[in-house]
C-alpha cells in the first residue's frame, strides 16, 4: 500500500518530480476566476446560481439566525462541548502568548521610532465542509482572530444539500467567539468575503484551509483582500528508528490518508523492520475505517516510505520537502529539534501523535503546506494584525540627520526628496530657528 522508495527516488519524485505538488491547477483558477468575476459583477444573483450548482441548496438566508446558534447548543452531546471547551482553551493559552504590544523605541532623547500594532477590522474564516465537518479548524482559525481584536469575525462553511450547518460548527463558532456564520463555501464564499454583495460584506482577510477550489479562489483575491496562504492537501512526514512501535506510525499515516485522497504521507526509517511492519499495519488499521477508500486511495498514490542509512538523511529529506507536519518517533526526541529547518509544525516522541495537534495541545493546525514550510509559518494571532511604524526627530535631530538623507536623495536622482529636507534647513537658517 504505501511503496519504497530510495532516497535519490524520493527526491526525483516527490520533490523534482511527477508528484511534486503543485500550488494550483490552472484549469481549476480558470474556472474560479468565472465565478469570481460573476459575483463581483453581478453580487447576490450570480452568488444564488453558484450556491445552487455547486452545493445544490439555497438557504432563505445566508446567515446563520441567532435562534439557530441557541438551538445548536441542545443538539450537540455534553461531552462533547467539554471537549471542545478544554481544546479551546488550550487553543486559546497557546495563542495568548503571540499577543503584542505597540512599542516605542527611544532612540535618543530628540528621536522615537515605533511600531503600532493594530488588529484587522473584519476578516473571513473559511471552515471546509465538503467531505468532512471540522469544529476544530473553526477554534484554530477564530481563537486567534478573536484575540487579536478584530471586530469582525465572518465564518463561512458549506451547507452541502443542507438548509443548515451542522449544529456542532455553530457551538464552535460561538466558544471560540465568531461572530457571523454565513451559509456558503466554496469559491463562492471566497467571492462573497473578497467582494461583499448586497447582504454580505466584504472583509479585508481571509484565511483557512479548503480544498483546491477554495485555494485557487483565495489565489485569485489576493491583493483585494489578505489572505493567509495557499493550503494545499495535509502532510505528514515520520522519522522513526527501531524505538518505534509501527502501529503508532500506521496509525498516524492513516490520520493524515483520511483527510483526502491527495493527502500526502511519508516515512523516513533508518529500520527495515519498521518499514515492513508499518506497511502490514497499514493494511490492517485501513480494513476497519470508515474512510478507508480515501486512506487507501491518498496511501497508494501519494505516500512513500525511504529506507535512510541515517537519521541526518532523514532529517535532510525532511528539511527538503518541508511538510506541514513532521513526527520524530525516536527516543529523546528533544535532542533533534535543531536538525529541523522546514516544518510546519513538529510531534516530539511516540506518545505525541499528530492527532493531538489537530484538535487540542493549543498550536494552530492551519500549517503550510506543498512545500511552503521553507518560507511561512502556521496561523497565529499576527495574521490578524497589522504594524504601522511611526518616527518623531526634533529640529535638532533633523538637522544632524540632514546631511545623510539628502546625500541619499541626490544620488537616487529625487531632487523632490532632498528639497524637503533642505528647504527646512534653510528656514531654521534664516529665521535663526
Ligand atoms: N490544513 C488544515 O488545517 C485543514 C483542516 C481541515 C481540512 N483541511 C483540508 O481541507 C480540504 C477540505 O476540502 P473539502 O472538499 O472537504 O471541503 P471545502 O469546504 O474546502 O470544499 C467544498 C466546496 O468545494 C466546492 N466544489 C466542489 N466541487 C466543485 C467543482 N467541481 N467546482 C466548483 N466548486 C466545487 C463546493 O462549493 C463545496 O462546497 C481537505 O483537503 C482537507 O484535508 C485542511
Ligand atoms: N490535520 C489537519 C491539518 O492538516 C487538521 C485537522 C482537522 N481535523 C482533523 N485534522
Ligand atoms: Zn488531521
Amino acid at each position: 500500500m504505501i511503496r519504497s522508495f530510495s532516497s535519490r527516488e524520493f527526491i526525483n519524485t516527490f520533490l523534482n518530480g511527477t508528484k511534486k505538488g503543485k500550488a494550483l491547477d490552472e484549469s481549476i483558477v480558470k474556472a474560479a476566476n468565472e465565478v469570481i468575476d460573476s459575483i463581483r459583477v453581478r453580487g447576490e444573483e450570480a452568488l444564488k446560481e453558484y450556491v445552487e450548482k455547486f452545493d445544490g441548496v439555497v438557504p432563505e438566508e445566508w446567515e446563520v439566525t441567532s435562534k439557530e446558534r441557541e438551538e445548536a447548543w441542545n443538539q450537540v452531546p455534553e461531552s462533547l462541548i467539554l471537549s471542545l471547551k478544554k481544546a479551546a482553551d488550550n487553543i486559546k493559552g497557546f495563542h495568548s502568548k503571540q499577543l503584542q504590544q505597540s512599542r516605542m523605541m527611544e532612540v535618543s532623547s530628540d528621536i522615537m521610532t515605533g511600531q503600532l500594532f493594530r488588529p484587522l477590522k473584519s476578516v473571513g474564516i473559511y471552515v471546509p465542509g465538503g467531505t468532512a465537518c471540522y469544529p476544530s479548524t473553526v477554534l484554530m482559525n477564530a481563537i486567534p482572530a478573536v484575540l487579536a481584536g478584530v471586530e469582525e469575525v465572518v465564518m463561512v462553511t458549506p451547507a452541502r444539500n443542507a438548509v443548515q450547518i451542522a449544529p456542532i460548527l455553530s457551538v464552535a463558532a460561538d466558544i471560540a467567539g465568531v461572530h457571523k456564520i454565513l451559509k456558503i463555501g466554496g469559491i463562492q464564499a471566497i467571492a462573497a468575503l473578497a467582494y461583499g454583495t448586497e447582504k454580505i460584506n466584504a472583509v479585508h482577510k481571509i484565511v483557512g484551509p479548503g480544498n483546491a477550489y477554495v485555494a485557487a479562489a483565495k489565489s485569485i483575491v489576493y491583493g483585494d483582500v489578505g489572505i493567509d496562504m495557499i493550503a494545499g492537501p495535509s502532510e505528514v512526514v515520520i522519522i522513526a528508528d527501531d524505538s518505534a512501535n509501527p502501529c503508532f506510525i500506521a496509525a498516524d499515516l492513516i490520520a493524515q490518508a483520511e483527510h483526502d485522497t491527495n493527502a500526502r504521507t511519508f516515512l523516513f526509517s533508518i529500520s527495515e523492520n519498521i518499514i515492513q511492519e508499518t506497511r502490514l499495519e497499514l493494511e490492517k488499521q485501513c480494513a476497519v475505517l470508515p474512510r478507508r477508500e480515501i486512506a487507501e486511495k491518498s496511501l497508494k498514490l501519494q505516500s512513500a516510505a525511504v529506507k535512510v542509512a541515517t537519521i541526518d538523511e532523514a532529517f535532510y529529506l525532511s528539511n527538503q520537502l518541508a511538510p506541514e507536519h513532521l513526527e520524530i518517533q525516536l527516543d529523546h526526541p528533544l535532542e533533534y529539534l535543531g536538525k529541523v529547518q522546514n516544518a510546519g509544525s513538529v510531534f516530539l516522541g511516540h506518545h505525541t501523535p499528530e492527532a493531538l495537534g489537530d484538535y487540542f495541545a493549543g498550536p494552530n493546525h492551519v500549517l503550510p503546506t506543498n512545500n511552503t514550510a521553507r518560507f511561512s509559518s502556521g496561523l497565529s494571532v499576527d495574521d490578524f494584525v497589522k504594524k504601522t511604524t511611526y518616527i518623531y526627530y526634533s529640529k535638532q535631530a533633523l538637522e544632524k540627520a540632514a546631511p545623510h538623507v539628502m546625500n541619499l536623495a541626490e544620488s537616487e536622482q529625487l531632487d523632490g526628496h532632498a528639497r524637503a529636507v533642505g528647504i527646512r534647513m534653510k528656514q531654521h537658517t534664516e529665521r535663526g530657528m
